[in-house]
């Protein structure tokens, strides 16, 4: 069987590398053949063309030359001769990477800017794994239009998760959808001990490393709202049949309940290679990609309800996901703004939702869901944002 041919979208980032080390331990199984990354580390996307000798680099922001000259010294350092990829440059970059042709797209961008790259790779007929809930959350039923049945392979571990044990029942059998959250590094605070958390206590994620924008959202439960929205779409289960359980060990990555009251996990120690292997391979799974649960060593998983006074966020999330049209579009990238500016210091962390709620209270909604009024909407909603910080003290 031929290697399936992988794009990797957000190459340099903690999906992205990941990714990488992925293919690197299944080389039979999968050759990566394009990268993208935004430009912030031109040295590590070379290192990694050199590494994958892919046949194309794009980046969205930095000089080409430089990434050529990079490439060239990485691939010299290497000993690897004759090795000149195509390179494209540009706000595009990703969406053109994503439409080359290839067997699986992994979307490993952050933020909604991974529309375009989404809609980009299902045009391609190619599965997109996809790690870039944005992408979805904020194109909804546009996205959903793009792909075929199947087409899009959850590699968010709560949808992974989710994925899994849903092979082991119908449609009609599902009774709800159990998210789990970790509940982040302010698990067990009040409204009011949020108040003064630093970016630095924000980033101190308890059971993942991840990018700046998720790990913040994990802390607000920004993220999991999304992924309340992203569940409601992979799945097709109303948004009030989804729940949300905390359990911070992160080793149960989400639950179905099933209408004889069975409940279906999927459990393993908190590694993304697990889904990101499973959503390259999809519907195989792929031998030794990550450590199983050991049961020699004593162990407890705990559940506990989501306090949802400290956290509105995920109550936002479906409000949101309730008004449908641009409503999503409006609080993720009202989050997007409102987190910069608090890791830039010049909110305090309780005002990144705060912010958001007010924003998506003044939104209207789009009559039509098109690519162009998303974006319309995420441009008003991060000058709104914009606005309202800037008119507001710490
Ligand atoms: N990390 C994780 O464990 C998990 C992540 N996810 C989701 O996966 C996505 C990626 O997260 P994560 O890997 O943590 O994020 P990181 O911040 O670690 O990486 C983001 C990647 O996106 C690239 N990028 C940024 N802007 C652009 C752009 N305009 N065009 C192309 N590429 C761009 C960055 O490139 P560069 O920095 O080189 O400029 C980098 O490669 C997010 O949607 C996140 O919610 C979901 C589940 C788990
Ligand atoms: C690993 C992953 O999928 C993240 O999206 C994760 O969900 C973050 O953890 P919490 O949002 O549960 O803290
Ligand atoms: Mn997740």
């Amino acid at each position: 069987m031929q290697p399936r041919k992988i794009v990797i979208l957000g190459s340099t980032g903690s999906i992205g590398t990941q990714a990488i080390d992925v293919v690197d331990a299944a080389p039979h199984r999968f050759e990566v053949v394009a990268l993208s990354a935004g430009g912030g580390n031109l040295e590590l996307l070379a290192q990694q063309a050199v590494h994958t000798k892919v046949q194309a680099v794009g980046i969205a922001k930095g000089d080409p030359q430089v990434l050529r000259r990079l490439i060239d010294a990485a691939a010299a350092e290497a000993g690897v001769r004759h090795f000149a990829p195509e390179i494209f440059a540009g706000s595009d970059a990703s969406t053109r990477i994503a439409g080359i042709g290839c067997d699986v797209v992994l979307n490993g961008i952050t933020g909604s800017i991974g529309l375009e790259p989404t809609l980009a790779a299902l045009g391609t007929g190619a599965t997109l794994a996809l790690a870039n809930k944005e992408s979805l959350i904020v194109g909804g039923a546009l996205v959903k239009a793009a792909a075929s049945p199947g087409q899009i392979v959850p590699v968010d571990s709560e949808h992974s998760a989710i994925a899994q044990c849903l092979r082991s029942g119908t449609d009609q059998e599902v009774e709800k959808l159990i998210l789990t959250a970790s509940g982040g590094p302010f698990r067990g605070r009040t409204r009011e001990e949020l108040h003064n958390v630093t970016p630095q206590e924000a980033l101190a994620h308890p059971t993942w490393d991840m990018g700046l924008m998720v790990t913040t959202n994990s802390a607000s439960l920004v993220n999991k709202g999304l992924e309340v929205i992203e569940a409601h779409l992979l799945f097709d289960v109303p948004l009030d049949r989804i729940e949300v359980v905390v359990h911070p060990q992160s080793v149960v990555h989400s639950m179905v309940q099933f209408v004889d009251g069975s409940i279906i996990a999927q459990a393993s120690p908190p590694d993304m290679r697990l889904p990101i292997a499973l959503g390259l391979g999809w519907p195989d799974r792929v031998p030794r990609a990550a450590q199983a649960c050991d049961w020699t060593q004593a162990t407890s998983w705990t559940f506990e309800p989501l306090d949802t006074v400290a956290f509105p966020a995920v109550d936002l999330a479906k409000d949101a996901a309730k008004q449908g049209s641009t409503f999503p579009a409006v609080f993720n990238a009202a989050n997007e703004e409102a987190v910069e500016a608090f890791h830039a210091g010049r909110i305090r962390f309780t005002d990144i939702v705060d912010t958001v709620e007010s924003v998506l209270s003044e939104h209207s909604g789009s009559s039509e869901l098109t690519v162009e009024s998303v974006l319309d909407a995420e441009r008003w909603a991060r000058a709104r944002t914009l606005d309202r910080l800037a008119s507001s003290t710490l």
